[in-house]
């Protein structure tokens, strides 16, 4: 049997639905054998953010380090990377290692507003992570941050989609999620010459929590598996959408996607 297998290089979240939670839930629903490294720590539940701990440098680098050298991973994913030092690891070890699949979600804000990557670190996701990127994959507020661009209409989507690449990744995945009004939530992918539409019916609820960090690892898993990117995403997207269409309904706030229902469901 070949075991395929992900890392994942993100922060915790104790309410389960996002961060390294949701990849590692997400890999495991996907066949993938799930590893991670630590970024930081969050005190975290459906309403909000209420502590940031992060780790140093030299434990996010050991992480890497350990499982790097001895079970390969087919595909990586980062999520919550906090700050410059620990963007210029990942950057570094994507090299040392000759990551091919390196799927960067830049997250930098929490639904519930919360940062978590430091204003003057986006500098740092431009110059050291983009280039080593294979697929990056913002939402709109982090894609305009990332730009500078406002990206209220397709092509100005499509503008910054070109200008992302132009940074060094591969793939651009600009999500949809954040685009409210429209009945559908589509996503654009730019493989440097040509777009492809990823649509799926909007959902009216509150239950977003942990999205992206979902979403992007179903992608990774599938990369894992060897799958084109076209295709990872493609099951991806039929992932989270069954994810949101299906809420848990626990916590009081924003609830977490339902990582069993892509599978058919939780155990009842
Ligand atoms: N309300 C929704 N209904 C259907 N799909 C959604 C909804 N919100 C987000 N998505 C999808 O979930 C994935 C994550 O997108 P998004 O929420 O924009 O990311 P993030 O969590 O990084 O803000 C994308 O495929 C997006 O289209
Ligand atoms: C540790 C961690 N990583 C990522 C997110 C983003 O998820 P969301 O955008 O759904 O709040 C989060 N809230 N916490």
């Amino acid at each position: 049997m070949h075991v395929h297998k992900a890392l994942t290089i993100a922060g915790s979240d104790s309410g389960g639905g996002a961060g390294i939670q949701a990849d590692l839930k997400t890999f495991q629903e996907l066949s993938v054998f799930g590893m991670s490294a630590l970024t930081a720590i969050t005190a975290q539940n459906t309403l909000g953010v209420s502590g940031i701990f992060p780790l140093s440098v030299e434990a996010v680098a050991a992480q890497i380090d350990a499982v790097a050298s001895d079970l390969a991973p087919d595909a990586v994913k980062t999520g919550m990377l906090f700050d410059r030092g620990i963007i210029a690891c990942v950057s570094e070890k994507a090299c040392l290692y000759g990551w091919e699949k390196l799927v960067v979600d830049p997250v930098m804000i929490a639904k519930g507003g919360a940062p978590l990557l430091k204003a003057e670190s986006i500098d740092a996701v431009k110059t050291l992570l983009l280039p080593v990127t294979y697929m990056l994959t913002p939402n709109i507020p982090e894609a305009e941050v990332l730009t500078g661009l406002s990206l209220t209409t397709i092509e100005a989507r499509k503008e910054a989609t070109r200008m992302l690449s132009s940074f060094g990744c591969r793939y651009v995945l600009l999500k949809g999620g954040h685009d409210d009004c429209n009945e559908y939530s589509t996503d654009l992918l730019f493989d440097g010459t040509s777009f492809t539409e990823y649509v799926g019916k909007r959902v009216h609820t509150q239950h977003t929590h942990g999205t992206g960090c979902t979403f992007s690892a179903a992608i990774t898993a599938e990369l894992a598996w060897g799958k084109t990117p076209w295709a990872a995403v493609d099951t991806a997207k039929q992932f989270i959408q069954a994810a949101i269409e299906q809420p848990l309904g626990i916590g009081a706030g924003h609830g977490p996607t339902n990582h069993w229902a892509y599978r058919g469901g939780v155990r009842c």
